[in-house]
């Protein structure tokens, strides 16, 4: 059940219907456990308790049998909808059930990044203060970064890593903008793999909002133990 309407609330989707394939795993990666918590429960808690965020929609695959089982599905301020077979679909089909008279803005935040510390998600929700357009979490490159050619492992050409950002989540922006802009970039067969791509495909500059690096994707088996290490140094 959604708070009541509120003109700065923000209502988060967490896009949580993937497969995790690169974490091979015996399950899909957001329900992969660091302590008595899964990476999905720790992700919605790194938001839920924000006083901006109205309400919390996890977008499930169709055959999710586990969130279900957990605490957090009890929770009234967390919903589910079903999510598609993209990032960019899980992420339209949280927001065609966002009511815009509840909240004009949206905050999306990756299952599979629970070390979200709130420093950052505030710094992030003070866009709604200012800006039109909304942003990201970002973090600058810290690393000589290079293109390879196509589908070989040898260097083409290292790439100027000056004003280059890794995008994070979460990512905040107006609600009817975003969905006009994903619905956009699918219509126009573009691969989404932020929010943020999308507003810039329709001439938008989101705004960077430095971030912490240990806001980091799990993504590859070698990240759990790193995440669980952030974890612990984050109830510090
Ligand atoms: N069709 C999809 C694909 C991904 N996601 C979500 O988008 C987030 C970031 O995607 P990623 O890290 O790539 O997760 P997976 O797609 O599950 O991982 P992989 O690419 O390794 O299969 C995750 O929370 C994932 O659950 C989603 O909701 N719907
Ligand atoms: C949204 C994101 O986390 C920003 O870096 C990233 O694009 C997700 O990519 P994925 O391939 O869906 O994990």
């Amino acid at each position: 059940m959604m708070k009541t309407v509120s003109t700065t609330g923000i209502i988060a989707v967490v896009p949580a219907a993937g497969i995790g394939s690169r974490m091979q795993s015996s399950c899909p990666k957001q329900y992969l456990s660091i302590g008595s918590k899964t990476l999905l429960e720790h992700s919605i808690a790194a938001l839920i308790d924000h006083p901006a965020i109205l309400g919390v929609i996890v977008a499930l695959h169709p055959e999710d049998g586990r969130f279900q089982q957990l605490p957090i599905a009890r929770d009234p301020r967390v919903s589910t909808v079903i999510g598609g077979t993209t990032r960019a679909e899980s992420v339209l089909a949280g927001l065609a059930v966002i009511d815009p008279l509840v909240t004009q803005w949206v905050l999306v935040h990756d299952a599979a990044r629970p070390c979200l510390v709130p420093q950052d998600l505030e710094r992030l929700v003070e866009l709604t203060t200012h800006s039109t357009v909304g942003g990201l979490l970002a973090t600058p490159v810290k690393d000589t970064m290079k293109r390879a050619f196509a589908a070989e492992q040898r260097v083409q050409r290292s790439v100027e890593r000056t004003d280059l950002w890794h995008a994070l989540t979460p990512q905040l922006f107006p609600l009817s903008l975003l969905k006009q802009c994903l619905q956009q970039a699918l219509e126009q067969g573009k691969e989404i793999t932020d929010e943020a791509s999308a507003l810039e495909l329709g001439g938008y500059q989101p705004i960077l909002v430095e971030g912490r690096s240990d806001n980091l994707k799990v993504t590859r088996p070698e990240d759990l133990a790193l995440a669980e290490f952030y974890l612990s140094q984050k109830n510090q």
